[in-house]
């Protein structure tokens, strides 16, 4: 098997003729290499589980690994939908041409999904299960077919790889029990990633009253979940920057998932072996910061007894994440500006100049031409760190389905990891979730749900279970006896204290959050919340 053509993104993979509009994959077959069971469809698929992500790779090294093993000429992967009884062809899938899309017991393999049963047909010539149709799409010319279903660990139809066209002319029976050894691996790998819980057929979530709206699969980026077509813009740059150094510069509000996509950047880059070193330049007091990065040497200042290296070094070879990049202080934009432009900087207290072999990656939640106008950004430094730019929408803006999607993952995710069974989300708290305009994003949504799994009662999420705050603007406006904005008898101090208290509340208590969402630092706000 080539294994790097599958660690490639979806978009970069070579695909034959027309077959590869319809998402299917193809690998040579190797005749003279004798099949066995015992390679692991696993072990080709690890990579791509501990690195979380592009999961569209993680498919088609699965898939790449049993068409190899079992020689045949192609192979297709579906994903099972249980409660819409439909299948999906999600291989190598290219964004912009329809998936296939089958109903139970439609074709061969739709039969495989609603039978759970392996189907081999020898000839498709004579066989009246083999649906001519595909073939005159794609202009393919299927001899020999193997349809096998994937299980997961509870022997739930997961999913449905089909093998086209049998190198030695017909798949026989040895070759359909190697088939279901490397299904049953193949489904352990898909129940480790995070389209399991949208495929499990009667899986423990139900959203109550959503079955007609619940969306598809989704299945671009193992562990980011959301289909939007803003979401799917965002893939689609991190796509095309991955295979580049490029800086990187993203804008979101708080929790909308800007690390996230960084190390997604990081993973699916060349620099992806390396380290990921994150700098957060908000929990660090101002003067500590340069040494964050840049390191010392022995001597530049009292205690400094040996020289230390900074992140930029230990980042080297990989990718330097800067996150809440609007922070940071004006003299060491300058610093950084040299980083990127030069590739150079010093230790500090050191002479020696230092090449630096890292790609960087800046996040913030700030309006930076905001605050270049106001002179507390530099304008070059902007332009130098938005090569790329990649802006991540805020929960609100990205539709009912990814906020469905994003809840039945972390129920899922949290429900595992507090051994709890949780059933269902009622009703009415969906319309609880789809009512809040949630000013903490995936963050405070992710936090909700743990809390109501954590919390609820009979496996039943409800929605007095969802800790849900009211939005701090909304809040004081609401409260009739606090401060009010405008009020003649309230000083600005009332009003401030006020506000901050309202963020606060709003993020529970978390002070480096609160600090975040009012665009001050932690000690600022420590100072101003006061004795
Ligand atoms: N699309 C997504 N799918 C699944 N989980 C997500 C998604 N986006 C964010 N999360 C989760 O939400 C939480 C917040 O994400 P992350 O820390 O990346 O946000 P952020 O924008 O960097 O936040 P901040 O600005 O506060 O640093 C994390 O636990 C992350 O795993």
């Amino acid at each position: 098997m080539d294994t790097k053509s599958s660690t490639r993104p979806a978009s970069g993979f070579a695909r034959p003729r027309a077959w590869a509009n319809l998402g299917l994959v193809t690998s040579e077959p190797k005749p003279g290499r004798e099949p066995s069971p015992r390679d692991s469809v696993a072990l080709a698929a690890a990579p791509f589980l501990t690195r979380g992500v592009e999961l569209d790779a993680l498919l088609v090294a699965v898939v790449d690994t049993i068409v190899d093993r079992l020689a045949a000429e192609r192979g297709t992967l579906y994903l099972v939908d249980g409660r819409t009884r439909t299948l999906y062809s999600v291989v190598a899938h290219l964004p912009e041409l329809a998936r296939i899309r089958l109903d139970f017991g439609q074709g061969v393999a739709g039969t495989v999904a609603a039978e759970g049963k392996v189907v081999s047909v020898s000839n498709t010539a004579t066989d009246p299960r083999f649906d001519a149709t595909f073939d005159q799409r794609t202009g393919f010319t299927t001899r020999s077919m193997l349809t096998m279903p994937i299980r997961d660990s509870g022997g739930e139809v997961i999913g449905v790889l089909q093998l086209l066209n049998a190198a030695r002319g017909q798949f026989n029976a040895e070759d359909e029990q190697r088939a279901m050894v490397l299904a049953g691996q193949a489904g352990q790998v898909l129940e480790a990633t995070s389209l399991y819980a949208e495929l499990r057929a009667r899986g423990p979530v139900e959203l109550d009253g959503d079955d007609a709206a619940r969306p598809g699969p989704s299945y671009t980026f193992n562990q980011i979940v959301g289909e939007s077509p803003a979401m799917q813009a965002v893939y689609a740059v991190v796509r095309k920057a991955a295979g580049t150094d490029a800086t990187v510069l993203i804008n979101g509000e708080s929790g909308t998932g800007k690390e996230l996509i960084a190390r997604a950047v990081h993973v699916n880059s060349p620099r992806r072996d390396q380290p990921f070193v994150k700098v957060d330049c908000t929990t660090l007091p101002e003067a500590l910061i340069e040494n964050e990065l840049f390191g010392h040497e022995r001597g530049a200042f009292t205690g400094a007894d040996r020289s230390t290296q900074g992140k930029v070094e230990a980042a080297s070879g990989g990718t330097l994440f800067i996150d809440e990049f609007g922070e940071l202080p004006l003299p060491l934009q300058a610093k950084l500006l040299r980083v990127l432009q030069d590739h150079e900087f010093e230790r500090v207290g050191g002479t020696e100049t230092i090449r630096a072999d890292i790609r960087v990656i800046c996040a913030t939640h700030r309006d930076l031409p905001a605050m270049i106008d106001r002179g507390d950004f530099r304008e070059d430094l902007y332009y130098r760190a938005r090569v790329v730019p990649i802006v991540l929408p805020p929960l609100r803006e990205r539709g009912r389905a990814d906020l469905l999607r994003l809840v039945e993952h972390f129920v899922d995710r949290y429900a595992k990891r507090h051994e709890r069974s949780i059933r269902r989300v009622s009703e009415a708290a969906l319309a609880r979730l789809l009512a809040h305009d949630f000013p903490g994003n995936i963050r405070e949504l992710e936090n909700c749900i743990e809390s109501a799994v954590v919390l609820c009662d009979g496996g039943v999420i409800d929605a007095d279970d969802l800790p849900l705050v009211v939005r701090p603007r909304a809040h004081a406006k609401r409260s009739p006896g606090g401060p009010q904005l405008g009020d003649p008898e309230l000083t600005l101090a009332e009003l401030e204290r006020a506000h901050i208290e309202a963020v606060l509340e709003a993020c529970q208590g978390n002070q480096s959050e609160a600090a975040r969402r009012l665009g001050i630092g932690r000690n600022t706000l420590a100072r101003k919340l006061g004795p």
